[in-house]
Parts: structure tokens; C-alpha cells; sequence
């Protein structure tokens, strides 16, 4: 079978809109058979542009007419004089551009990219989308049409393709279901009063229903603004405590003839909606997950301009301290950047010795930021299998299970993996775990840290399991102390951190000890207990058995793999270079301390 055609789908966002837009894009020419990933500018590798057919930039425009933060590198790249005027001759694109008609320099970055990717020689599929905040329909008024537009072109190139349904492909924001039932019963949740009901009253520190008594004009008549007093009294008659610098939240409700009226117009349409019925809106894609993903890219690309600068700065300093010429890039900045290094320096040091610069432990980055609860919160872990498991790989999770603490199981059945994570998302699961096998041995293990990542995926070999050693002791429930022998390089510690924070706080008296010894890059799995015997430790293995060995670190969640940035990948190249280890450069068994 021919692979699936690829369209590459890149945006230059400021505050994410134009993220969204395309992560929306993105997820339609998903559903029309496309692949490909959808990436801010300047997290894609630029010098692969040359290779693509097809691509959508949608591209915001921030400042007065300035480029987006996470666009820069990427445009600063295209502005150079050394490229060839050929340069994206194989490139068929489509600029999106997202702006505001209230602005003096209107869609610029989009209008610029766009011309700029015509003189390297690229291929406008059609004409630039300018999208307007101003619009009454907001963006989706351009995008809309524009989108169908590109498809029907891209039509032209792969016939096959199905573009007439596209509105339906669209996945909706919300899901909106109604709870019939019998007025005598009322739904769930329902209370007489819905302001005071579960869910509305609890978003308020303390609700209590207020009428409002004068509502006075404060303004002339003929002062252009509308300025009110508004008098509001307790409708029982109780005193409102409250002190300065409280916050108050007025929500008003609808009076009980709109509401008649409203109830009545439905009667009318033959639509059967009554008023005791449950209207249950849902977000399709879980919103407070789509607002983690942005605060964490975010922080993501502060700590990353934090990280250029310190480099910097500490170029300059060794070019003052050795007295060799500073570099010509450095030059310009040189001035501010010895000012700020006398004041700032302490500070990176001093976040690294309390913890690290965002927080978690053993973490310099905010790849590692998702571990910030890690020692504070102990893990809850869902453990599943590939579909259709074996009875010998659902005996391995049984036994997994018994290995991480607050784990459970989950029959696999026929869900797919959006369904399964967004469950997990839902019951507050930190990690999520999918066993795979071949022919009934468990072959190998993924690790996906919730809720925006990483995952880390390993082959597993010589499984060995309990259940294959006859008289083996009992497991023990205690948490277990855990050791990990040979973690060395910053990928080592990267792997030892994603392993180490599946478990729990052990008590210090726990008699349980897991073992990770890192071997030659493959990571033996041991388990025991011990017991004091006089004055010798008497060691007993409690299984399983097994051998890790790390091949893939993703920055996504495991539903949306192909759209995330890959850490780290085990490439068959790499595998020949016989010497390189990659967890530690030690082979692992001389080391002394165990
Ligand atoms: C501080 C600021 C400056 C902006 N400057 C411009 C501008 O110069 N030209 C323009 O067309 N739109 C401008 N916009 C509008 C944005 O392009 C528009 O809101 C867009 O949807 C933002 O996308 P983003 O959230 O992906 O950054 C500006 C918006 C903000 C908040």
C-alpha cells in the first residue's frame, strides 16, 4: 500500500489563536487520509523545507506588524541573502494570515511570508486568507471558505481524496446531549433552584440571591457613556458580610416570564425540550487540557529565551575572563549583556540548587516540568494492553500491576486511544501505561506521562514472570525503595526521572526494593525484599523479571504522537556505532556501588 501524502502544516502564533486555527486545520486533512505534523515555525526543521510538497502556514501577526515569537528563527532563516531563488521550488503552499483590521499594518507577517515564500521559489495554491478579528463571525468568516478552498485544489493532485463533507469533518468545541426525564423524578442534579444547583453554586465562594432594588442613571442623558447605581439588598433580609479587597460576582438570572416565553417558542417549533430536562454541554476536546498544552508551551518558550541569553552571557564572559575577541553575533549585545550579567547570574545557580529552574526535581527545563508534583502527589497509573491481548500478556499486566502502586487495570476492549486517554485525563491519571506483544510475549512497554507528556516507549525482552517460577514468595504491598544503578548522561537522568516518578514516597522501614540497572543501555528490571537475619540481610527475589530498552522519548501524549516533537529516537544508525551507549557511557557492570 502507497503511504498516506503528506501536508505539513506549521503557524507563527503569538497567543495561540492562530495555533488553534491550525491545530483545527491540521486535524481535517488528518480525517482526509493526510499525515504529517502540525508545528509552530520554529520548532520544525527548517532545512527539511526543501523537501516538502505541500504545506499551510497560518501565521498571526502581532506588535505593530511584527512576526510572532515562535515564527522568528524561521523568518530571520528565510530573510537570508544566500538562499537560492529556487530554494522551495517543490513547495505548494497556502499562507493563512491572521490579523485585525483595526490595526495600522493589517496581516503583515502573513502578507510577508507569503511573498517571501514566492520568491524562493514556492507555489501559492491560491491566494493568501486574511483573516479578520474585526469580522462579525471572527476568523472562521476567512478560514472557513479558505480551507475548502486548498482542499479542492489538493483535490486536483490526489483525486482520491474526499472534500465535499468538509463542514461535518469539522469536530465540533462542544457536545450538547439532553437528559429526558419525568418531571416528578428531575435529573440529576437538578435542584429547584439551578443558580444554587451543584456545579453553578460551587464555582462561588459563598452564592446568596440579592434583588436589586434602584437601578439610577448616573450620567446626563447626553453623556456618551451609560454609567449606573445600581442598589442591591439580600432577598431574605440577611446581612452580606464583606471586607475591602473582596471580590463580588453578580449573576443574573433570567426572569421566570423569559423563561416561560423561551419554553413556549420550543412548544412551538415541535422541539421537545421541557424545563426540567438536563442540558449536559461538554467540551469534545478537553479544554483544561488544550489550556495546560499553552501554559506549558509558554513556559516552554520563555525558558527557552531565558536559556538563550544565559548562553550568551556566559560566551561573553569567556571571552572577557580568556581575553579572546568577542564573536561579531555577540558584538552589538555585548554592552547590556555584561550590565545584566553583574545582577542576574545568582539566580539560574540558586533555582538549580533548591530544585531546578521550573520546579521538579532533577529537572533544567520544562520538559521535565510535568514531573513538578512528583514527591508531592503520589502517581496513579492506568495499565493496559494492545487490543485483542493474549491471556499470557494480560498474566503480565496482572503482575505490573502489582509492581506500581495506585495502579490499576483497564480491560483494553475496542476503545481507541483518544477515548482512553481522555478517560485517564478525566480521573486525575498522572501516567498511563500500554503493554504491546508479539506472539504472546510482551515485547514492549509506553510510558505516558499526563497530561501533556512525555512519553517514553521501550522494548521489552526476557520476561520472566512470576507466574513462571513455581513457590515464588508473596508480593509485597509496601512501597518500594528504588535504585538506579548507572543513569549517567543527561538522558540517562531524563529516563531515570520518567521511571522513577511511577511510584510513589516509599516509608524509609519499607523491606521492598525495585532495582533499574542500566547495562549497555538496557535497563534489568529486579524486585526483592529483605529481611534482617541477625546481622546479615538476607535478599529475596520476588519478580517479574525483565529488560528494557529505551528507544523513543515523544513530547505529546500517546493519542496525538505524530504531532508531537520526538526528545529522543533510537535510530538504526546509531545502533551500528558499536561503542556509543546512550544512558551512561560506562558499560554499567564494574561500577562498585549497586
Ligand atoms: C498586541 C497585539 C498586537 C497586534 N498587532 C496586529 C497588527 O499589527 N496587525 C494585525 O493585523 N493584527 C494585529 N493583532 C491582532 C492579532 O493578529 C490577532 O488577534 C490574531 O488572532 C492573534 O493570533 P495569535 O493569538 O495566534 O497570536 C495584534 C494583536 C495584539 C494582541
Amino acid at each position: 500500500m502507497s503511504e498516506a501524502p503528506r501536508i505539513l502544516v506549521l503557524y507563527g502564533s503569538q497567543t495561540y489563536t492562530a495555533q488553534e486555527v491550525a491545530e483545527r486545520i491540521w486535524r481535517t486533512t488528518k480525517v482526509l487520509g493526510f499525515r504529517g505534523p502540525v508545528q509552530a515555525m520554529d520548532e520544525y526543521p527548517i532545512a527539511r523545507l526543501i523537501k516538502e510538497e505541500f504545506a499551510i502556514f497560518v501565521c498571526a501577526t502581532t506588535g505593530q506588524g511584527d512576526e510572532p515569537d515562535n515564527m522568528k528563527r524561521f523568518w530571520k532563516f528565510l530573510l537570508r541573502k544566500n538562499l537560492p531563488a529556487n530554494s522551495l521550488a517543490r513547495l505548494k503552499f497556502g499562507v493563512l494570515g491572521l490579523g485585525d483590521s483595526s490595526y495600522l499594518k493589517f496581516n503583515f507577517a502573513g502578507k510577508k511570508l507569503h511573498k517571501r515564500l514566492m520568491q524562493l521559489g514556492g507555489t501559492p495554491l491560491l491566494d493568501i486568507g486574511l483573516c479578520d478579528y474585526q469580522h462579525d463571525l471572527g476568523h472562521d468568516a476567512v478560514m472557513a471558505p479558505w480551507l475548502k478552498e486548498y482542499l479542492s485544489i489538493l483535490k486536483q493532485y490526489y483525486p482520491h481524496i474526499q472534500t465535499d463533507n468538509i463542514k461535518t469533518t469539522f469536530i465540533p468545541r462542544w457536545k450538547v446531549s439532553l437528559e429526558k426525564c419525568e418531571e416528578s423524578s428531575m435529573c440529576d442534579g437538578l435542584t429547584e433552584d439551578i443558580y444554587f444547583s451543584k456545579g453553578v453554586k460551587d464555582s462561588f465562594v459563598d452564592a446568596t440571591l440579592l434583588e436589586v432594588t434602584k437601578n439610577e442613571r448616573t450620567t446626563s442623558e447626553t453623556h456618551f457613556q451609560d454609567v449606573r447605581m445600581i442598589t442591591l439588598k439580600t432577598a431574605d433580609d440577611t446581612k452580606l458580610n464583606y471586607k475591602p479587597g473582596d471580590i463580588f460576582n453578580i449573576r443574573p438570572r433570567n426572569s421566570k416570564e423569559e423563561v416561560e416565553d423561551l419554553f413556549n417558542i420550543f412548544k412551538e417549533h415541535n422541539i421537545d425540550i421541557k424545563p426540567h430536562y438536563n442540558l449536559v454541554v461538554e467540551e469534545y476536546h478537553d479544554g483544561k487540557q488544550a489550556r495546560l498544552r499553552r501554559e506549558y508551551l509558554y513556559r516552554k518558550s520563555v525558558e527557552d529565551k531565558q536559556k538563550n541569553i544565559q548562553a550568551k552571557k556566559d560566551q561573553l564572559k569567556r571571552c572577557l575572563e580568556e581575553n579572546i575577541p568577542i564573536h561579531g553575533d555577540l558584538r552589538k549585545e555585548a554592552l547590556t549583556l555584561q550590565k545584566r550579567i553583574d545582577y542576574e547570574d545568582k539566580g539560574p545557580e540558586r533555582a538549580a540548587v533548591i530544585g531546578s529552574f521550573s520546579g521538579g526535581a532533577n529537572t533544567q527545563s520544562s520538559q521535565d516540568d510535568e514531573y513538578r508534583y512528583a514527591g508531592v502527589e503520589d502517581p496513579k497509573i492506568m495499565i493496559t494492553t494492545s487490543r485483542e491481548p493474549s491471556a499470557r500478556l494480560k498474566m503480565f499486566v496482572k503482575e505490573l500491576r502489582l509492581i506500581f502502586p495506585n495502579s490499576q487495570r483497564m480491560n483494553r476492549g475496542g476503545y481507541d486511544m483518544s477515548h482512553l486517554i481522555r478517560a485517564c485525563r478525566a480521573n486525575e491519571v498522572t501516567d498511563f501505561i500500554v503493554v504491546h506483544e508479539h506472539r504472546g510475549v510482551p515485547d514492549s512497554l509506553v510510558i505516558c506521562h499526563l497530561p501533556y507528556g512525555p512519553t517514553a516507549s521501550f522494548t521489552l525482552s526476557g520476561v520472566v514472570m512470576r507466574h513462571d517460577i513455581p513457590d515464588i514468595g508473596p508480593m509485597s504491598e509496601q512501597f518500594p525503595h528504588l535504585i538506579f544503578h548507572n543513569f549517567k548522561t543527561e538522558l540517562g537522568l531524563r529516563t531515570m526521572s520518567i521511571l522513577k516518578y511511577l511510584f510513589p514516597v516509599p516509608k524509609p522501614d519499607s523491606k521492598r526494593v525495585i532495582t533499574f540497572a542500566n547495562n549497555d543501555d538496557y535497563i534489568c528490571f529486579r524486585q526483592h525484599t529483605y529481611r534482617k537475619a541477625g546481622k546479615e540481610i538476607e535478599l529475596s527475589e520476588i519478580g517479574p523479571r525483565f529488560q528494557m530498552k529505551l528507544y523513543e522519548i515523544k513530547l505529546g501524549t500517546l493519542e496525538a504522537l505524530d504531532a508531537a516533537d520526538t526528545e529522543w529516537a533510537l535510530r538504526p544508525y546509531m545502533n551500528t556505532a558499536a561503542k556509543r551507549r546512550f544512558l551512561s557511557q560506562e558499560d554499567g557492570w564494574q561500577d562498585e556501588e549497586l
